[in-house]
């Protein structure tokens, strides 16, 4: 084998010393080299770069000058148990970091160990910018919230739609008849409602049905789910509640309706109502009991609440 001279060991050397500083300066990765302490001793163009400082208002400063005050602790803490631990490689992980613009960024930074000519140790970080992918996916996570919002509630009066509240009423009844406890529904229609929007216009009509659901849901108890049929009829779904105490809670819905006016019109507006209660085979079934109750409530006079009679 062909022997090396020490000046030719020197070359190789710095040959080696010098392509591997270069391939740092051309990277764009953003890397940085710190101390055991946590202060920078390098930094490469995309590092300065990425958080638009010169690279001479970063040496020597500690790394955390870029970490948000709550995370600065802990970042510090994990720095050092890197750097005195035996792992040589520092798993990914997302961490969110503030430029000198004072604009929040989210990177990925992974690191390694290595040992300087010192003797001591270094902890070199590698950043990757995904600030525009996490951007990114909060929008679509937003848009995927809307649509499925958007999907079960109507539009009008933010309630659950028609399919969506009669997919509840199922469920709810399978629940009350499992658990054996008392279950009531109840449908309510806005007495001559016709006459509003012929009157006044259809987006009075609309003012009026916001108004009105906003009221009823005020009204209601938490655990009532409140659900717009169509038009201007609604489902309530009393989950534990019998027909005496759908009723008597249907009273104060109506007698509350009835009591206040709406929009600038200052309009009066009454509802009939119809309950059902016992836990039907079906929600359809249910409903068309709760549905025929509501038709005589229209047929009696209009504002009140009947309840249907039991099923045979
Ligand atoms: N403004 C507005 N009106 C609606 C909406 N949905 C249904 N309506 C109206 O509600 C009215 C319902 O009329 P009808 O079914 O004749 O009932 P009503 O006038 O309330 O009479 P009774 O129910 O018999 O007391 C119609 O004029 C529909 O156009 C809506 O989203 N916005």
């Amino acid at each position: 084998m062909k022997e090396i001279s020490p000046d030719q060991l020197y070359q190789l050397f710095n040959r080696s010393k010098r392509n591997t500083e270069n391939v740092i300066k051309a990277s764009p990765i953003g890397i940085c080299i710190t101390t055991p302490s946590g202060h920078f001793e390098m930094v490469n163009p995309a590092y300065c770069e990425f958080y638009g400082y010169r690279p001479d208002e970063l040496l020597g400063q500690h790394f955390t000058m870029m970490v948000p005050e709550a995370n600065r602790a802990i970042l510090s803490a994990l720095h050092d148990e890197f750097i005195q631990g035996n792992e040589n490689h520092e798993l990914r992980q997302e961490w969110d970091v503030i430029n000198r613009n004072g604009e929040l960024r989210t990177i990925i930074a992974e690191a390694a160990r290595i040992e300087a000519d010192d003797g001591e140790l270094r902890k070199v970080t590698f950043i990757i910018d995904i600030t525009q992918r996490k951007q990114l996916e909060e929008r679509l996570k937003q848009a995927n919230e809307r649509l499925d919002h958007l999907a079960h509630h109507d539009e009008l009066t933010e309630l659950l739609n028609r399919r969506a509240g009669l997919q509840r009423l199922d469920e709810e009844i399978k629940r009350c008849k499992r658990y054996d406890t008392p279950f009531s529904i109840a449908m309510y229609d806005l007495d001559n409602f016709k006459a509003i929007n012929d009157t006044y216009g259809h987006s009075v009509g609309d003012s009026v049905l916001q108004q009105i659901t906003t009221l009823v849901s005020d009204v209601l108890r938490d655990t009532d789910l409140h659900i717009r049929l169509g038009g201007e009829e609604f489902l309530i779904i009393m989950p534990g509640v019998n027909a005496k105490e759908a009723s008597l809670g249907m009273q104060r819905v109506r007698e509350n309706v009835a009591q206040q006016t709406f929009t600038e019109h200052q309009l009066t507006v009454t509802l009939s109502s119809g309950i059902a209660s016992y836990a039907e085979a079906s929600g359809t079934r249910l409903l068309d009991r709760a549905d025929k109750a509501m038709y005589q409530a229209k047929q009696t006079g209009r504002n009140r609440v009947v309840i249907a009679s039991s099923p045979m």
